[in-house]
């Protein structure tokens, strides 16, 4: 899209690059300026003329509004400090006819004279600044090697078993001798270390003390022991521990720790959709951001944000007050009066000066008021916190509290969402429902609380072997939605077959005996099926044709276009 367009999505820029565009973005602000004050001169004459006439009024107050933030913004400060004394001077719409005309007059006068001392040089470079660093030790882990120390064998043959469910590498020693000849040939990526070894209290902790004290970086290790010793706790921390499980250990929660402690994934970029109509002040902000590592898109026709709001999904609005068509606070409204929207922060960016129409714009919706000029650090770190909050909160909302996957609601938005994407990006798209099978007789024979491990067991194989952008969520109690962006139906039923043999073959605990437990699923795809209800729809009608074959399987749903196969699986 041209820089011009009213609707521009920019991803991340380079430092010089950043510094190069904000040096042509104020060459052009400056050749504009001129035009931009003659223009203001324009509308006070027919203003003057017709004094009374509230659309006339709002054009000129919006041209002044829109002149003192950009000017600012580039530093152009003669400029923006009369524009902005204009403003503060202009009376409410509806008190249009008592306009202050020599004062105005007096400083449009002093206007001309600013804008001739102007020069491109002296508007100020934006200094550069530290980009944000948005890596978080999150992650999903795949082949990792594990080194685990206990002297229970039974205990290790048992933890093995599980944790290599999940697809990681587990090497189990007994005694402390082998664990240090293993980490001589090869540093695991994880120590799971039992604190109590040969019935010697923090055995396990001092020996990782005395590996650590030769190291340059500390293993990462985690503790486990039969022991919640307050002073046991301590020791652990002090030999770099990263987490301590008591026993008996909950292995979904170990596997979590482990994933998290072994993996860096990129927090999904910031979304920030910029609302101005002046395109130099949206390019200044954008520019900002992306220096920050966020992803940004300008809209210059404030009646263009329904159209992005869908497909951009941002995490916050960046929005100017005067704009033509409808101003800011409408703007904000509109989307405040959208449920999806609802939670989205909107952050105002505007030259107003008038702290009770500062306030009057918070009261309708907004977050936060910044004005322009604003320093970048301040644009980045007003930004960032608000999102970063509204991030967690929607996290909160948006997940189902036992297995942390997508609740019911939000994995079908991001079906909605992926979907629209895929249509856009013209790639493929998978659905999957999942059910597990004989789920009530899981519950009624091992108890619920072992028919929920079972649930976030599979939760976390889910989340461990599919990729960062599928989208996983309980869909309903024993029912999992799974979208696979960029997979057709074919590829989609090869990954669930894997996972399903996986999970097939996974030993669950329970306090009556160890048990094992299977799924079935029905896939399918875009584009055969191109909405999302319809997707839903065939899936589910192929999920209870892998049930009424005999469960254990994946089948394909008939809808889709596969070399006129059914694609049914007979595992
Ligand atoms: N433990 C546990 N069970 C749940 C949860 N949510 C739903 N369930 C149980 O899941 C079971 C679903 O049973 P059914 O719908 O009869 O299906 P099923 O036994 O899995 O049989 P098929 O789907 O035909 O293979 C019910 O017993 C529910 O109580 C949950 O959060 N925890």
């Amino acid at each position: 899209m041209g820089k011009n367009s009213t609707l521009m999505l920019s991803t991340r820029h380079h430092e010089p690059d950043i510094q190069a565009a904000l040096a042509v973005l104020t060459q052009t602000v400056a050749k504009k300026l001129p035009g931009k004050v003659k223009a203001i001169r324009q509308s006070w004459k027919m203003l003057k003329s017709v004094p009374a006439d509230e659309a006339l009024f709002e054009v000129f107050h919006r041209q002044v509004h829109t002149l003192a933030g950009t000017s600012a913004t580039y530093g152009f400060e003669a400029v923006a400090d009369v524009a902005r004394m204009i403003t503060l001077r202009l009376p409410e719409t509806q008190q249009v006819d008592c306009l202050p005309v020599d004062e105005i007059d007096f400083l449009l006068e002093k206007l001309a004279t600013a804008l001739g001392s102007e020069t491109v040089e002296k508007a100020s470079a934006v200094a550069p600044i530290e980009p944000h660093n948005m890596t978080l030790s999150l992650g999903r882990s795949r082949d990792k090697l594990i080194y685990l120390v206990d002297d229970d064998i039974d205990f290790l043959r048992n933890m093995v078993l599980q944790i290599q469910n999940f697809g990681d590498t587990v090497v189990a020693f007994s005694d402390l001798a082998s664990f240090d000849e293993a980490l001589e040939r090869q540093v695991p990526d994880i120590v799971i270390m039992d604190v109590v070894l040969d019935e010697k209290p923090k055995a396990g902790i001092e020996h990782i003390a005395r590996v650590n004290a030769k190291r340059m970086q500390p293993l990462k290790t985690i503790f486990i022991s039969g022991s919640q010793d307050i002073e046991m706790r301590l020791a652990a921390v002090r030999a770099n521990g990263l987490a301590y499980f008591p026993k008996p250990i909950a292995v979904a929660a170990l596997v979590d720790a482990i994933a998290t402690f072994t993996h860096q994934i990129t927090e999904e970029r910031y979304r920030i959709l910029i609302v101005d109509d002046a395109q130099e002040q949206s390019a200044f902000s954008a520019l900002i951001l992306q220096q920050s590592g966020m992803e940004t898109i300008e809209v210059n026709a404030p009646l263009l944000l329904l159209d992005v709001l869908a497909s951009f999904q941002p995490d916050l609005i960046l929005m100017d007050i005067y704009m033509p068509g409808c101003n800011g606070l409408e703007l904000s409204q509109v989307v405040r009066q959208m449920d999806t929207y609802v939670n989205v922060p909107i952050v105002f960016l505007s030259s107003e000066a008038d702290l009770k129409k500062k306030l009057g714009a918070m009261s309708l919706g907004g977050d936060d008021f910044l004005s322009k000029p604003v320093l970048p650090w301040h644009l980045t770190s007003a930004i960032t916190s608000r999102v970063k909050r509204g991030r967690m909160i929607s996290k909160l909302a948006d997940t189902d509290g036992l297995t942390g996957l997508l609740n019911h609601n939000k994995s079908k938005k991001r079906l909605e969402a992926e979907l629209t994407r895929a249509k856009r990006e013209k790639i493929s798209l998978s659905i999957v429902m999942l059910d597990l099978d004989f789920f009530k007789h899981v519950n009624d024979t091992y108890g619920h609380p072992a028919g929920d491990r079972v649930l976030k067991n599979l939760a976390n194989l889910l989340k461990q072997n599919l990729r960062q952008y599928d989208v996983i969520g309980r869909y309903g109690g024993e029912e999992f939605l799974v979208v696979l962006p960029n997979a057709d139906a074919l590829t989609a039923k090869i990954v669930m077959d894997k996972l399903r043999i996986c999970f097939s073959e996974m030993s669950h605990l329970s306090d009556e005996g160890v048990f094992r437990c299977s799924f079935s699923c029905g896939i399918a795809a875009f584009p055969d099926l191109d909405n999302a209800s319809d997707l839903i729809e065939e899936a589910d009608k192929a999920l209870y044709e892998a049930k009424d074959g005999g469960r254990n399987q994946v089948v394909i749903s008939t809808e889709q276009n596969l070399f006129g196969n059914k694609g049914t699986d007979d595992s």
